[in-house]
């Protein structure tokens, strides 16, 4: 069984920022990596968003990763990649209202539309995420794997919404990696917090229990058998409760420790794609990565992956040949030291080059 090493972290993790290059060049030895990389086109999007929960900073994430290098990097190891920009938030949305909200003075003095269960800023998170996922439709029309840089997990239900709708004849199964399932409903939620709630949107089962913008927006795509978690360790009553009834399978860190890693990814594969021919959607929140690796998110929960039981999670994703969208999300440079802020974008980047190239990128 594997051992747990998490011990005295944090003078490495100074060495290895001050070490690491924002970018880096062609050598010799990374010729035969372009070589391998050659044919995968990738678009990067940026969804600075962050009304889905209440820390400032977590916009910034997009711009923190992309301060990593990793489009210079990609490129110097052979993939076509291009850069979408950014989805930004458009302020007319904002103020929108409809007849069940409540208007209410936000603590970041903008305003505050409480969705009819309470989701807060309903209006906005779900308008954001329309214009998202036609985005994301983009980018796969153009044939492309999705990147989306968040931004909060609010963006997942965009980012799901687009990849499964641009899909429509295969069905795009998920694999949300996570310290928590983000699987709440306005009515089941502590927090009222839009990023606790993306999951179930997607969720055919529980779609009729969330209210959805006028024209329907999102639609959900995903049976109960096409959703499977891994990193778990913060789950709420209500959560549970859904995970127990609908027999999603969800692997915790409990599992982790008892199965390997590896053993547990294998699992989920299987079980969302039996014969691998379904797109894979991995949606990975950096809180799923112990704090020690990623200290700069709005949720933090201790005893997480660690960076290589991370990598192992998107490498075996990516080996399965039919990853078609990945979001990264919930990296907050606000929170923490500036050395906190660059571990967790590095952690960041180190995960998506995983995800898209291997284990031999750096
Ligand atoms: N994407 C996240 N970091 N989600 C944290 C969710 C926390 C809690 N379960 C809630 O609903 O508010
Ligand atoms: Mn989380
Ligand atoms: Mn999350």
């Amino acid at each position: 069984m594997a051992v747990r090493v998490l011990c005295s972290r944090q003078a490495l993790r100074l060495c290895s920022v001050l070490a690491s290059p924002s970018t880096s060049s062609s050598s010799s030895s990374s010729l035969g990596l372009q070589q391998s990389n050659r044919g995968l086109r990738v678009g990067f999007l940026g969804a600075p968003f962050n009304k889905g929960q209440r820390r400032a900073g977590v916009s910034e994430g997009p711009q923190a990763v992309k301060d990593t290098g990793i489009i210079t990097t990609l490129h110097d190891l052979g993939v076509d990649v291009r850069d979408y920009g950014d989805v930004e938030l458009d302020n007319n949305n904002n103020n929108h209202n409809n007849n069940h909200s409540k208007q209410l003075t936000d603590d970041v003095s903008d305003s505050l539309y409480l969705g009819p269960n309470g989701e807060r800023h309903f209006q906005t998170v779900l308008t954001y995420n329309q214009r998202l996922s036609s985005k994301v439709g983009e980018v796969l029309k153009d044939g492309r794997l999705c990147v989306t840089v968040g931004g909060d997990h609010s963006i997942a239900i965009g980012t799901i919404h687009g990849h499964a709708h641009s899909n429509p004849e295969h069905q795009v199964v998920v694999l949300w990696v996570d310290a928590h399932a983000d699987l709440n409903t306005g009515t089941s939620s502590p927090s009222g917090n839009m990023h606790g709630m993306p999951a179930a949107f997607h969720i055919t089962n529980l779609s009729s229990r969330h209210a959805k913008l006028q024209d329907g927006f999102p639609q959900a795509s995903l049976a109960t058998t096409h959703l499977a978690y891994i990193g778990l360790r913060d789950v709420d009553k209500g959560e549970r409760a859904f995970l127990d009834q609908l027999g999603i399978v969800n692997y915790g860190m409990r599992e982790v420790d008892r199965l390997g890693v590896r053993e547990v990814v294998a699992r989920c594969l299987d079980h969302l794609s039996p014969s691998n021919t379904r797109p894979l959607h991995v949606s990975f929140d950096i809180d799923a990565l112990d704090p020690l690796e990623a200290p700069s998110t709005g949720t933090p929960v201790r005893g997480g992956l660690t960076m290589r039981e991370g990598l192992v999670v998107v490498e075996e994703a990516r080996a399965g040949g039919h990853m078609g969208a990945l979001d990264l999300v919930e990296v907050n440079p606000h929170l923490g030291t500036p050395t906190d802020a660059a571990y967790t974008a590095h952690a960041a980047k180190e995960i998506i080059m995983g995800a898209l190239v291997g284990g031999d990128s750096q």
